[in-house]
């Protein structure tokens, strides 16, 4: 039997956005952080991270390669939908993209963020962003925002297979006491505190990942890793508490403790993004060396097959959910799967209620 996308007749990739060339970076940085407070060093300092690495985020590029792999993924299974892509901060803009798809005559989408976890940030300004986008476009198609992914199986077994690749890198004499120090995008304290229906949920799912691939590590090599949550990223006006610690101020603390080898899983990004090449393999990586630590970077889900068939088991799974029938909700780990919609107050934006799709 063919598997059933209905009632969806579109899929949809929602991403960021990022610059392709260097005039990009500052009209691309405007667009970021409109209205949002970001001090003007920081902007500065952002805008060299960019120019440094000849004004070209790698962000699109990985959009590109994951569509491209989507696509095959789908067609190979006999699903046979358009997939079309948009941005919140760059070219191809949302509401373009809505546009088209207006244009096309498709009449229900379903979005796939490339955003795993739940905060304002990484949810509710996706659905703002949808609101925005269809606003005014005549015969735009209804969307519907898929379920947060961080503890999908397919996503899961990318990440712990990228964790055991980087510990096959270290000596042998290093491997058994190497730290996973898992690290994501830090966020203000209080839109963790507001993020999900019960709040704390940004940092909740990442300890939740986190907790699941040291214990499938464990399960692969007979040792269980020590392991850290840390945050690189770092934004904002400096009174304003984001959360903590930073991942270079963390590789200090474990070089002062006795300096053991150091396998960063960067679990909060989905592909090599600007702050993986700059604020990991740039910044953590040179701190690293200052401190004498043997320092591997785990590899990010990118365009690994389980990652990419993520999105066609929710896809299904949601056509499912909407032609009313049962469905098996695959999570691993300590929490189960996400939600569909999301309630009403979940992940509040800090600046007051905007119009947001894909809510209960
Ligand atoms: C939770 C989260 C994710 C993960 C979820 C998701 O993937 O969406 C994420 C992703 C990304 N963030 C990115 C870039 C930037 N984020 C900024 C600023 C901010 N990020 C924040 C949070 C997050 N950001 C926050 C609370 C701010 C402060 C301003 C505000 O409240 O909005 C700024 C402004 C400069 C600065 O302040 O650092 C830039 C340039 C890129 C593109 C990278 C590339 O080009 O490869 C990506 C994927
Ligand atoms: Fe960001």
């Amino acid at each position: 039997m063919q598997p059933d996308p209905s009632p969806y007749d579109a899929l949809l990739l929602v991403s960021f956005g990022g610059p392709e060339k260097p005039e990009d970076v500052v009209p691309f940085l405007e667009n970021v952080t409109r209205g949002r407070g970001i001090p003007r060093e920081r902007l500065e300092e952002v805008g060299e991270h960019y120019f440094l690495f000849g004004g070209r985020s790698p962000i699109n590029d990985q959009n590109r390669e994951f569509l491209a792999a989507l696509r095959e993924d789908l067609a190979g299974n006999g699903i046979d939908i358009p997939v079309y892509w948009g941005n919140r901060n760059w070219d191809p803009y949302l509401k373009d993209t809505v546009r088209q798809m207006a244009a096309d005559g498709v009449t229900r989408a379903a979005c796939f963020m490339t955003s795993a976890y739940a905060s304002y940030s990484g949810c509710r300004q996706y659905r703002e962003n949808l609101a925005a986008a269809v606003e005014g476009v005549e015969g735009a198609p209804r969307l519907d925002k898929l379920r947060h992914y961080f503890n999908h199986p397919g996503f899961v077994d990318a990440m712990v297979d990228a964790t055991l690749s980087a510990l096959a890198d270290l000596r042998d004499s290093e491997r058994e006491g190497a730290h996973l120090v898992f690290v994501t995008h830090s966020i203000p304290e209080a839109m963790d505190a507001s993020s999900g229906p019960q709040g704390n949920a940004y940092v909740a799912q990442h300890r939740s990942l986190a907790d699941a691939i040291v214990e499938r590590v464990r399960l692969e090599t007979g040792h269980r890793h020590a392991a850290d949550l840390v945050f690189c990223s770092r934004s904002g006006a400096p009174h304003i508490p984001w959360l903590e610690p930073d991942v270079n101020d963390h590789l200090e603390v474990l070089s002062r403790r006795g300096g053991p080898a150091v396998v960063l899983v960067p679990i909060g990004f989905v592909s090599d993004h600007m702050e993986v090449v700059y604020d990991l393999d740039t910044e953590a990586a040179a701190t690293a060396e200052k401190l004498g630590l043997t320092f591997v970077r785990a590899a990010t889900a990118g365009i690994d097959p389980r990652y990419v068939a993520v999105v066609r088991d929710l896809l299904l799974e949601r056509a499912a959910v909407e032609r009313g029938e049962e469905v098996a909700r695959a999570a691993e780990g300590s929490l189960p799967a996400c939600w569909d919609a999301c309630p009403a107050g979940c992940c509040p934006n800090p600046r007051g209620d905007k119009p947001a799709l894909a809510g209960a």
